[in-house]
């Protein structure tokens, strides 16, 4: 078989596929393979690929903005001026408070969060493949139930994600 290999994007946070041979990438299957050689590709986790998203998933998020952000304002701060540097510092920071725990980042998030949902806990209730920025969708998709992304880039700045379901 040819020599494709599954690998994950490090700035999107979603898998590709790299040939070893010819040195090409891609973000769909190289075509001509069936579902269970892509499956059984190094690299290729199942739940990793598209192919099967559930229809739905639930997410909170904690987002710290920063100069670069789509619109540097929140309910926090009118004129976001801060670095995407500082920010990222800002949320592992965050990261480590919070050490894995749901109710930790429901609270950190209703305090630092300058998203909406911060009035939430950070919850932004369910939704679908499509309505999310990508990098949010996948790199939420790529989550197990309970468990906290890294730090997530899109966009409206830098997010830490915890699905919910
Ligand atoms: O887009 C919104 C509202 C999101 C929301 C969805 C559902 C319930 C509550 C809030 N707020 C943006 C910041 C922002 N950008 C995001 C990108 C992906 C996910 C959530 C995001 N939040 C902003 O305030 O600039």
């Amino acid at each position: 078989m040819s020599s494709w290999e599954v690998r994950i994007s490090s700035s999107r946070g979603v898998p590709y596929f790299y040939n070893t041979e010819t040195h090409e990438s891609m973000w769909e299957a190289p075509p001509g393979l069936t579902q269970d050689q892509i499956a059984s590709l190094p690299g290729a986790k199942q739940h990793l690929l598209n192919s099967d998203r559930p229809a739905q998933v639930r997410a909170s998020h904690l987002l710290v903005k920063h100069r670069g952000s789509r619109r540097p304002s929140s309910w926090k701060e009118a004129n976001i001026t801060r670095s995407k540097e500082e920010a990222i510092e800002m949320l592992n920071e965050y990261a480590s408070e919070i050490n894995g725990d749901p109710e930790k980042f429901a609270e950190l998030a209703s305090k630092y969060s300058d998203c909406s949902s911060h009035s939430n806990g950070g919850d932004l209730g369910f939704f679908k493949p499509g309505q999310m920025q990508k990098p949010f969708e996948d790199a939420t998709y790529a989550l197990k139930v309970g468990e906290i992304s890294d730090v997530i880039s899109t966009d409206s700045g830098v997010h830490l994600i915890l699905r919910t379901a």
